[in-house]
């Protein structure tokens, strides 16, 4: 198979979809690896790096999409990229669909067979190519948060880890996944005061087991978030419903019951957010205020660590990339019911439940494409 990779222009997006390492492998099963040339820069790649494997430069992302079998990205394509994907074509990247009808109008008109990274499943009902990304985000919320509550950046002026004679910073986490467990441990890590809220019994009793002394756990009725909410400092939004918009925890209304100056991080925002004023923002401008409120929304947070999440994402996806490229879609599909849970779209069908919801399109059961 042509497996292809271009350069990410996303704004501020430096990860690259292949590691020199996953190209390698690919090569040595006996597949073509087109890199577009400088895509591995941002993330410490050279060109010389990839084609010392065996892989080859190509200079221009339409020479990637052209020849390629399969395209392998990180981030959503953006509107230029969608109108270079065609019928047959295999597109395995993040797809983020729920939150986002235009991206799903132009695949489905594209022919493409869309597989996303975040709804890929596993064996213990996890998200294995969403996890180490989440981790990546979880991990860097709290340190994104501490600089919004710095006076210079419009926040409350409070240090994560107080000092000796003045109380930490109060952090409240808003789902206790992988996004969320990562937050709270580095938040506590740098001082902080913290809460974990989540919905799920058997996954909080998981982190008292884990991490209690460390943080806290609350039950995330609506009652106990604005509660907590009014103490808080730092509100990091880390729920997540598989494939589906994210749940409205906080209004807009509800700001008012803040502490001025308080920062919420909505890692959720690629899922369109968990709190009401929630719009997506870029590393370039990553925060702004509503009603004195600091929101930090960055929709692609690990790609300010790209070298990090780009070997740490490879890591995840290679397997299922080599079974794609070895097997083609169909077969790797119907053998791997988790790899199955990733499609998304195909030959112009919906094939994901979460997403037909959130959109209001007709689905098309991800087995009867396998038979289309
Ligand atoms: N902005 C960014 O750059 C990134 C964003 N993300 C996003 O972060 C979000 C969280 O991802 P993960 O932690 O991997 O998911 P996860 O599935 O591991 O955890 C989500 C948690 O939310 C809980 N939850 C669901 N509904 C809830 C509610 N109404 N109230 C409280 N808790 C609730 C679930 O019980 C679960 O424990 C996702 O939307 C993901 O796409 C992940 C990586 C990077
Ligand atoms: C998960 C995701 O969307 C990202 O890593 O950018
Ligand atoms: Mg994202």
């Amino acid at each position: 198979m042509k497996i292809g990779c271009p350069t990410e222009i996303k704004p501020q997006e430096f990860r690259v979809g292949m590691t020199p390492n996953a190209a390698q492998e690919a090569v040595a099963r006996g597949h073509t690896v087109l890199i577009q040339a400088g895509a591995g820069v941002g993330a410490g790649f050279e060109d010389a790096d990839y084609t010392a494997v065996g892989a080859r430069i190509v200079e221009t992302a339409q020479e990637v999409f052209a020849a390629a079998d399969m395209i392998v990205k990180v981030k959503e394509p953006q509107a230029g990229e969608r109108k270079m994907l065609r019928e047959g074509q295999i597109l395995f990247t993040y797809l983020h669909l729920a939150p986002d009808p235009d991206q799903t109008h132009d695949l489905l008109a594209s022919g493409a067979t869309c597989i996303a990274y975040e709804t890929v499943t596993d064996r213990q009902g996890g998200l294995p190519l969403l996890a180490p990304m989440s981790e990546v985000a979880g991990r860097l919320a709290p340190q994104v948060g501490a600089w919004t509550l710095q006076k210079a950046n419009g926040g409350r002026g409070v240090l994560m880890g107080g000092v000796p004679g003045v109380s930490p910073a109060r952090v409240v986490v808003i789902g206790g996944g992988v996004v969320g467990t990562h937050a709270a441990r580095i938040a506590a890590g740098m001082g902080a005061d913290v809460t974990v809220l989540d919905r799920s019994l058997p996954r909080m009793r998981y982190l008292d087991d884990v991490f209690g002394g460390v943080f806290k756990t609350s039950y995330a009725s609506a009652g106990n978030t604005i509660e907590l909410a009014r103490a808080a400092d730092m509100i990091i939004g880390a729920v997540l419903v598989p494939g589906a918009a994210a749940p409205k925890l906080i209004s807009k209304a509800q700001l008012s019951e803040l502490k001025p100056g308080a920062a919420l991080v909505d890692v959720a925002i690629d899922q369109g957010g968990c709190f009401e004023t929630s719009k997506a923002t870029t590393h370039q401008n990553p925060i702004y205020d509503v009603d004195g409120i600091m929101h930090y929304c960055v929709a692609n947070m690990p790609g300010a660590v790209a070298r990090t999440s780009t070997i740490a994402l490879s890591n995840a996806t290679m397997p299922f990339m080599l079974a794609l490229a070895d097997k083609g879609w169909k077969k790797a599909c119907a053998e791997d019911p988790h790899l199955l849970a990733g499609l998304n779209v195909h030959a112009g069908k919906l094939t994901y439940a979460a997403v037909g919801d959130a959109l209001g399109l007709d689905v098309t059961a991800p087995e009867d494409a396998l038979k289309m």
